[in-house]
């Protein structure tokens, strides 16, 4: 209306028109402005959402924020792999949507989003690298009652000199109901973890999942050469002199299959009770009943059951079912259940003849027959 008193003011011929025309030029001159003042593509969006277009984009960035927040409140390996984690995410995602919708304040309640506190580790698997340390890991994780650092922390071999206080910050958040995990495959064998543990805490749990040490040195070799595709062949690297069937004990490979030796090491610093040994065998052919000796160990109630497992026939190994409340089913990755290098039967056997001593020994320290013939 304003505009048309404004352009009828202006015009200075206005005075010789008749109120009819005025009338007419008026509506017309009333429609032209409020096209100008409001575009089609605007009066669509008014008619067809109720929201108002600016407090959806407030609300969408806010969404967005807030999303981001929660994956600083949550670790990417924590989120990724753990159904727990996974589950809490998401009943934190639907109360923040749930606010954003019912309150024009935009800013999370991030505070009430931290749980409990970090604990330095009651439980650690030290072991061996490529026995299933982290297909325990996952499958122990999946219990309420666990929680644990998705990624490797190598806190008392490589980073021992940051401090407990830098190890505590790697672990996540618990309830006084949970126990907190890590694993780091390489502390079996290094000489001086067993005694850092044990000043974390004498009482610290350990599970060391072992494998037929032979297997062991062609998974080991096999992952190396997938990194190093010029390595030597693993003959040469297993035998100082294959004919004479002299084995190389300084290469990694095979020196970490000696577990009777490392053991001697770790009984000097915790008793054998405190020690779980899973079969690396078993895990593959019954997950749920070694998982159930590690929650037994644990002191844990048997939750995580064969109701839990499912044998993928593609991967070839067992992985875990869809949890109930979303996501899906979960193998380990590629990196896990690789197809051997092909290694012949001569080094084969002359291994199994070189580890046969060592073997013995270990399945009498532990008291258990692990049958690799
Ligand atoms: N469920 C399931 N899925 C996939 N893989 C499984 C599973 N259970 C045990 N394994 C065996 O775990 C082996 C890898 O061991 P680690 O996890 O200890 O390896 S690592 O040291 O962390 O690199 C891996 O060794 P490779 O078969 O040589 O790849 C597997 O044999």
């Amino acid at each position: 209306m304003a505009c048309v008193l404004l352009f009828s003011r202006l015009l200075p011929f206005s005075h010789r028109l008749t109120r009819t025309s005025i009338c007419l030029l008026s509506l017309l001159l009333s429609y032209l402005c409020y096209c100008a003042l409001f575009p089609a593509d605007t009066i669509m969006h008014k008619s067809g959402d109720p929201t108002p277009s600016c407090q959806r984009v407030l609300a969408d960035g806010a969404k967005r924020r807030l999303q981001k927040s929660l994956s600083c409140v949550l670790p990417l390996d924590e989120r990724a792999s753990s159904v727990e984690a996974s589950r809490l995410k998401s009943d934190q995602k639907s109360s923040l949507t749930l606010h954003i919708v019912r309150n024009d304040t935009p800013s999370p309640p991030i505070g009430s989003l931290k749980f409990g506190n970090k604990k330095l580790p009651n439980a650690i698997i030290v072991g061996v690298k490529k026995g299933g340390t982290r297909a325990v890991l996952e499958f122990i994780r999946i219990h309420p009652d666990v929680r644990a650092a998705g990624t490797e922390t190598h806190f008392f071999d490589r980073n021992y000199d940051r401090g407990l206080e830098w190890y505590r910050g790697l672990m996540p958040r618990t309830l006084e109901s949970q126990i907190t995990m890590e694993k780091t495959p390489s502390y079996f064998v290094t000489k001086e973890t067993p005694h850092r543990i044990s000043t974390m805490s004498r009482n610290t749990k350990l599970i060391v999942v072992v494998r037929d040490p032979v297997t062991r040195a062609i998974s080991d070799y096999t992952q190396t050469l997938s990194k190093t595709p010029d390595l030597p062949s693993f003959q040469e690297l297993a035998f100082r002199n294959q004919c004479l069937g002299i084995v190389d004990t300084s290469w990694n490979a095979i020196r970490i299959g000696l577990y009777a030796l490392h053991l001697e090491n770790w009984l000097r610093y915790f008793p054998l009770a405190q020690i779980h040994f899973v079969s690396g065998e078993r895990l593959i052919t019954d997950p749920a009943g070694e998982l159930a000796r590690v929650q037994d160990f644990l002191g844990l109630k048997r939750i995580v059951t064969d109701k839990h497992f499912y044998f993928n026939r593609t991967k070839g190994f067992p992985c875990l079912k869809k949890p109930e409340s979303s996501g899906s089913p979960r193998c380990l990755g590629k990196s896990k259940g690789r197809t051997h290098v092909q290694i012949d039967r001569d080094a084969i056997e002359q291994l199994r003849d070189f580890y046969r001593p060592y073997n013995v020994k270990f399945y009498e320290m532990v008291g258990h027959d692990f049958k690799w013939e």
